[in-house]
């Protein structure tokens, strides 16, 4: 596969911890399916990496993988040099890599205040408990993480929301909620469920916006799963291309859309990755 060489903004706004994510050879097998078959990529620190691919690529499969809620038939996923492939999801999560999802995954009956600080859960060294039975350590603690949940709310532009429950909120916010609520994690590497999927035209612009300014403010490296095209044309670093669990092509986003195998395999999926029935 090719190098990938961070994008030279990326390089100059790396956040010193960011670590390098090396899948190598990822094989992942159901019954006589195979889902993933020796796929490599590496997330350059401080990169945008996107992974893309028409319907049942393997993409989510991949996802699964890396944050450690499916285990891998063979292969190794390193992040900064350690094995994440026999990690449970919360010791995964632990080593600074944190994840959305493909549905919004927000409790709707709490404020958007309350859900990420439950995404600082981790974080907590008393918990929430200690503060909630009015211990004065506990509530110093929680004052504190309460002052850094705002400060991401309002780096991800949600601050006027934060009083309101998750539920309540149009779709295009409760996305950057969940991107802010994954961002509460304090990660280094961040994984990206399709992150405009169900957006309007200025919905998507103003989160690639977002995405660009959390890569550039923050020094994350991002993976994203995405199917739209002009989104990862836009954001991108450098694009893995997935079909039928293989990796087709890899490389720069315009050279990988004009990657003839890459043409070949959107070909019949209307150009968004969505195979029809015959297909
Ligand atoms: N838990 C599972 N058990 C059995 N098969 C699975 C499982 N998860 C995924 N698969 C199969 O693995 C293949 C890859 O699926 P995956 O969901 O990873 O693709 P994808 O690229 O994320 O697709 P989409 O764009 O539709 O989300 C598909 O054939 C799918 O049916």
């Amino acid at each position: 596969m090719s190098a990938t060489a961070p994008h030279p903004e990326a390089a100059e706004a790396a956040h010193p911890d960011a670590p390098e994510l090396v899948v190598d050879r990822l094989t992942v097998r159901f019954a006589g399916l195979t889902a993933l078959d020796e796929v490599s990529l590496t997330v350059a620190p401080g990169s945008l990496h996107a992974l893309i691919g028409p319907n049942g690529a393997g993409k989510s499969t991949c996802f699964n993988v890396l944050s450690g809620v499916y285990r891998a038939t063979s292969g190794s996923v390193r992040l900064g040099g350690t094995e994440l492939t026999s990690l449970a999801p919360h010791r995964i999560a632990a080593l600074g890599m944190a994840r959305t999802f493909q549905n919004i995954a927000l409790s709707g009956r709490l404020s958007t205040a309350d859900n990420l600080m439950l995404g600082r859960h981790r974080l907590t060294r008393t918990g929430f408990v200690s503060a909630g039975l009015r211990l004065p350590g506990g509530r110093r603690e929680e004052r504190r993480h309460r002052d850094r949940v705002r400060e991401i709310a309002e780096f991800v532009g949600i601050e006027e929301h934060l009083a309101t429950p998750a539920g309540l909120l149009p779709y295009g916010v409760q996305k950057r909620v969940e991107l802010a609520r994954a961002l509460c994690l304090e990660p280094r590497i961040l994984l990206l469920d399709e992150p405009v999927a169900g957006m309007n035209g200025a919905e998507r612009l103003a989160m690639a916006a977002t995405l660009r300014q959390v890569r550039a403010g923050l020094g994350l490296s991002l993976l994203l799963v995405e199917h739209d095209m002009d989104m990862v044309a836009r954001l991108a670093d450098e694009v893995t291309v997935l079909d039928f669990g293989r990796r087709i092509a890899s490389g720069p986003p315009a050279a990988v859309q004009r990657d003839p195998e890459v043409i070949r395999a959107y070909l019949g999926t209307g150009g968004n990755g969505e195979r029809s029935e015959s297909t």
